[in-house]
């Protein structure tokens, strides 16, 4: 199976790169006073990727060594021709670098896509998610398990990287696979000793989603310990870091009701142990779970089940290539250290574990159903 390549005019991945990119860049040249070198930079470093080649980072930059470990000859040939995962990956590390992220001076540390991300917690709908919460703790168990977990799951729509270029968000519609049964059978079957790590994706919506599904884990003895792991860097547009898990954690406390009630738990959870937050350099890096460092692998290996958000995550489990869409999900996914549960709006090419029926009805739609994050999947191996 061919690994996906950004060179095909009109492809998903060159409209990442001729289409959103642009877009991404000049949000972020408008969110900050950046100084006139740093929109140079920018400016630059979108000229690179569509018409130069593939540049090193700075030599003093303090993960270039790791760069070159993660490098597969892929420096100093184009931008579109090298893998999508392994390049789109690299381009967020530069953008950091564009914006002194890492250097030492006023812009150090400041999230380049922190505005949005607030933004997004101040919305009307975050306002109702959380109010909504009222309605799901009357509801019996099997109900709020499919509530939270279809919240967390359809929460993934609201990447904000994505929505740079899709359609506004119209209603949630079918969900393409669905192994939930055996992701609950998994957890019961290993209650009251169950661990679950996460691996988040979004901050905002998504990542608010998710800890109410963690806390209904430890509150029902779904789980009784959460490793939740999430980047230690900006990253694709709005993915987690630590410091948006503590936003979101203030944000469910400050509502009122179940939601606050759920937010001191968590805040609880996390300074006894029972959830303990994670972040390691990998989850940045260009490569797939197959090149998962020993120390991660380790760490993860005690997992009951590992539940992957996202569609990134997605990409990185199974690999990003052109798989027939029939392709077991249990055969690509046999050598991760764990139980797996992947929950991912579709948003790019890649899709396996679908049964010929449902291709059928997809095509049919005459739609981009892998790209247009319209449809979802929850998919497991035991
Ligand atoms: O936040 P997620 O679900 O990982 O999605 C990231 C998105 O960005 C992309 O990398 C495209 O830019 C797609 O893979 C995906 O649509």
């Amino acid at each position: 199976m061919e690994t996906i390549v950004s060179d095909r005019p009109e492809s998903f991945a060159w409209s990442v790169w001729a289409k959103r990119h642009p877009i991404l860049i000049k949000q972020i040249q408008d969110a900050f006073p950046y100084p006139a070198e740093v929109h140079r930079a920018l400016d630059a470093l979108l000229e690179e990727t569509l018409s130069g080649v593939i540049q090193r980072l700075p030599a003093d930059a303090h993960d270039f060594a790791l760069w070159e470990d993660w490098d597969r000859g892929w420096y100093g040939g184009s931008w579109l021709s090298a893998p999508f995962l392994w390049a789109e990956s690299y381009f967020y590390r530069r953008l950091l670098e564009a914006v002194g992220y890492f250097r030492p001076g006023p812009w150090q540390g400041i999230d380049l896509f922190g505005p949005a991300k607030h933004a997004e917690l101040r919305t009307p709908t975050v306002e109702a998610e959380l109010t909504a919460l009222d309605d799901v703790a009357g509801l019996p168990l099997t109900e709020q398990r499919r509530a939270l977990l279809e919240a967390a799951l359809w929460g993934n729509r609201a990447d904000l990287g994505f929505r740079i270029t899709a359609a506004a968000e119209g209603p949630s519609t079918d969900l393409v696979a669905d192994d939930s049964a055996q992701l609950w059978s998994i957890l019961d079957a290993a209650s009251p000793n169950a661990t679950v790590h996460l691996v988040a994706d979004n901050a905002g919506r998504e990542l608010l989603a998710d800890l109410i599904l963690v806390d209904h884990l430890l509150t029902t003895g779904a789980a009784t310990r959460v490793v939740m792991h999430v980047k230690p860097q900006p990253y694709y547009v709005s993915d987690a870091t630590g410091a948006d898990v503590i936003a979101v954690l203030r944000r469910i406390t400050s509502a009122p009701g179940t939601a606050a009630k759920a937010g001191h738990r968590l805040w609880t959870a996390l300074t006894d142990g029972a959830i303990t937050l994670r972040t390691h350099p990998f989850w940045c890096a260009p490569l797939t779970f197959r090149h998962l460092p020993p120390d991660l692998t380790e760490a993860m290996s005690p997992a009951t089940l590992t539940i992957l958000k996202g569609d990134l995550n997605y990409r990185r489990l199974i690999g990003d290539r052109t798989w027939p869409p029939t392709t077991p999900f249990t055969d690509l996914t046999a050598y991760f250290p764990t139980p797996v549960a992947a929950l991912r709006t579709l948003k790019s090419d890649v899709a396996v574990g679908l049964t010929p029926p449902t291709i059928t009805q997809l095509d049919a739609t005459a739609t981009a159903w892998r790209t247009t994050g319209e449809h979802a999947l929850i998919q497991v191996r035991a």
